[in-house]
Formats: C-alpha cells, structure tokens, sequence
C-alpha cells in the first residue's frame, strides 16, 4: 500500500511522516491553508532521504507557474488538480520529475491517460476533508492509483476495503485544524493503512 501524506508545512511534521513509513509527501504550492512557499517547500524537502518522493502541489496554476514553482522547490514530482489538458501534461515532462494527475471520480480514471506516472482519485473538493462514496470507484480506475478524500485513520481501512486502491492520500484528516498536522495523527494513519493493506 503505497501512502502519502499531504499538506506538510513544518519540520517535525515531515519527520514524524518519513519514520512512520510514508512513501510521499506533499507540499501545497498553491491556495490552501496548506499553502507553503516554493522556497519553505525547498527547505522541507531537504530534509527527506531520497527513498520518499517530494511532491509539489497545484490546482489550476498554468505549466509556466507550475515549472517555475517545481524548479524553486527542488522536488520530485509534480501534482495537478483541476482540469488540465493533455497538453499540459506533455509540456512538463522535460521537468523529470513523476506526474500525477488528481481528479474526481468523475473524470477520466485510466492512470496514465494522459501520460500520468500516477492517479489520484478524490473528492470532488481536493483538500477538503470530505469523505465520498469510496465503493463507486471500486475495480475502476488500474495502475498506480491513489484514493483520497476524507480519509482519515479511523476511515482508511474501510475506505481501502470499499475502493481497493494502490494506494492513499490524506491531508485534512491527519490535522487537529486545517493546516495544522499532528505527529500522532500521521503515525496512526499510515500504520492504520498498512494494517488494512495487509489484512
Ligand atoms: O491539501 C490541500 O489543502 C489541497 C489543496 C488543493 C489541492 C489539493 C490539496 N490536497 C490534496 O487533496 C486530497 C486530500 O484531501 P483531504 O485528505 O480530503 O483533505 C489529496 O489528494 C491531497 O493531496
């Protein structure tokens, strides 16, 4: 079960999530209560050994900003959310850096369509904190998948159980207040997703 916690914007927050196990993390580069900087995304991601991927988050930002912002923070990945074309994908690949496309389950759910490294499946409010019909999107989507929205760790079993995802994502449910995440919280997250994984 591949995880990724979202949303980070303070040190001991990235650390709590690299010991636990997390396999991603995300900086919002874009509006939120999440909302970091390029240059605070930089200084977070320095931080992380190699083996967990940086990922920087954007949601209708245009491919200039996006390069801009990715080439600022020195991540590893690049997330859009929002109704980006195929096109937009295809002009960051020179970047180097894994893709991921997010949208709702709704939209277009073949991972790599768009000739994405990865798929996220969320509410259709991204960083909202809303749980979603989970069981709709199940034996949909294939590949590298993620499922997000709402979850949190006393929902993620069952949200894995309903969608049978790759992977997860998580950003409001790991935080005591938007924008304010709890050590404690992300431990028992990713511990509760790999239990689910493995049960
Ligand atoms: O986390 C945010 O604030 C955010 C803002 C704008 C776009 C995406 C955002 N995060 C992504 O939203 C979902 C999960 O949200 P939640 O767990 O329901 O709060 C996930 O894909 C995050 O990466």
């Amino acid at each position: 079960m591949y995880v990724k916690i979202c949303g980070l914007r303070e040190p001991e927050h990235v650390a709590a999530a690299v010991e636990a196990g997390a396999d991603a993390i995300g900086f919002v580069l874009t509006g939120s209560p999440r909302r970091v900087t390029p240059a605070r995304a930089r200084e977070l991601a320095a931080a992380v050994p190699p083996h967990v991927l940086t990922v920087a988050v954007f949601a209708g930002e245009t491919t200039d900003e996006v390069r801009a912002a990715t080439l600022e923070a020195g991540v590893r990945a690049v997330q859009l959310h929002g109704d980006h074309p195929h096109e937009d994908f295809t002009a960051l690949k020179d970047l180097g850096v894994t893709l991921v496309r997010a949208g709702a389950a709704s939209g277009d759910l073949r991972c790599g369509a768009f000739d994405e490294d990865m798929l996220i499946v969320d509410a259709p409010r991204p960083g909202s904190g809303e749980p979603w019909d989970w069981a709709a999107v199940r034996g949909r989507p294939a590949g590298r998948w993620m499922l997000a929205g709402g979850l949190a760790p006393s929902n993620v079993a069952e949200a894995v159980a309903a969608a049978r995802p790759w992977g997860v994502d998580v950003s409001s449910g790991v935080e005591t207040a938007p924008g304010v995440k709890d050590a404690g919280l992300i431990r028992s997250f990713v511990a509760a997703a790999r239990g689910a994984a493995a049960g």
